[in-house]
């Protein structure tokens, strides 16, 4: 299990010293969406050089232009980048072939995505899936992140992300995903370091408690 820190609202140069507080500690570094929109590909391209050797997510919640988009992120040196689960099947398959070509990895958000359109999504073996609950729900709304039966499905690689807290991580230790997305409860923690710390605690104990191997 991976933890991906999220990094959100922040300038390119705070975003970097964030993941350099932690990094003992996560695995990949999301470039927020926020980063994308605000300074485009050189966020991407700058956290890469920061991080040759972590996973850099390029979140930049493509819906539609997919190759264009896509190949830009790889180009910037960026490992995944991220297309939104409502977006047309012609948008999703050109993100799977733009990864397939580089080499690189899709995340799928599942962001309002109802039952049916996730169990077609979930045919894209390669793509990971992240179950996602946004700014705005949590803050206007106050949904939290819940876990549905249907993202059980063990042939699925998935991600959870969306207002994550170290109360709350416990409602996805059943699920095992393969990466837990945390920003807002490390990136705005008085000690980051520790926040980061104690996320990676959890999942190193979780780890452990695994009786079988899946693909997640
Ligand atoms: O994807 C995200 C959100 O839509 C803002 O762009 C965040 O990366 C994700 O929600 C994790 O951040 P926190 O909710 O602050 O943990």
């Amino acid at each position: 299990m991976n933890i991906q820190l999220a990094l959100d609202r922040y300038t390119i140069e705070e975003a970097i010293e964030i993941a350099k507080s932690t990094e003992g500690f996560i695995d990949w570094i999301e470039v927020g969406t926020s980063l994308i929109k605000e300074y485009g590909m050189v966020s991407v391209e700058k956290l890469k050089n920061a991080f040759p050797n972590k996973v850099i997510v390029a979140d930049i919640k493509t819906i539609d232009n997919a190759y264009y988009e896509f190949d830009m992120c790889f180009r910037s040196g960026a490992d995944v980048a991220t297309v939104m689960g409502v977006s047309p099947a012609a948008t999703i398959n050109a993100c799977i072939e733009t990864a397939e070509k580089a080499g690189k990895r899709v995340m799928v958000d599942l962001l309002n995505t109802n039952d049916s359109q996730q169990k077609e999504l979930f045919h894209y073996k390669q793509a990971i899936f992240c179950a996602h609950v946004s700014k705005d729900e949590q803050e206007i709304a106050g949904k939290q992140n819940i876990v549905t039966e249907q993202i059980y499905d063990p042939t699925v690689q998935l991600a959870v992300a969306g207002g994550i807290t170290l109360d709350s991580i416990a409602s996805f230790r059943e699920l095992q995903p393969n990466v837990v997305i945390i920003g807002s409860a490390i990136t705005k923690a008085k000690d980051k370091r520790l926040a980061a710390k104690q996320f990676k605690k959890v999942l190193l104990q979780w780890n452990g408690e695994r009786k079988h191997e899946n693909i997640r």
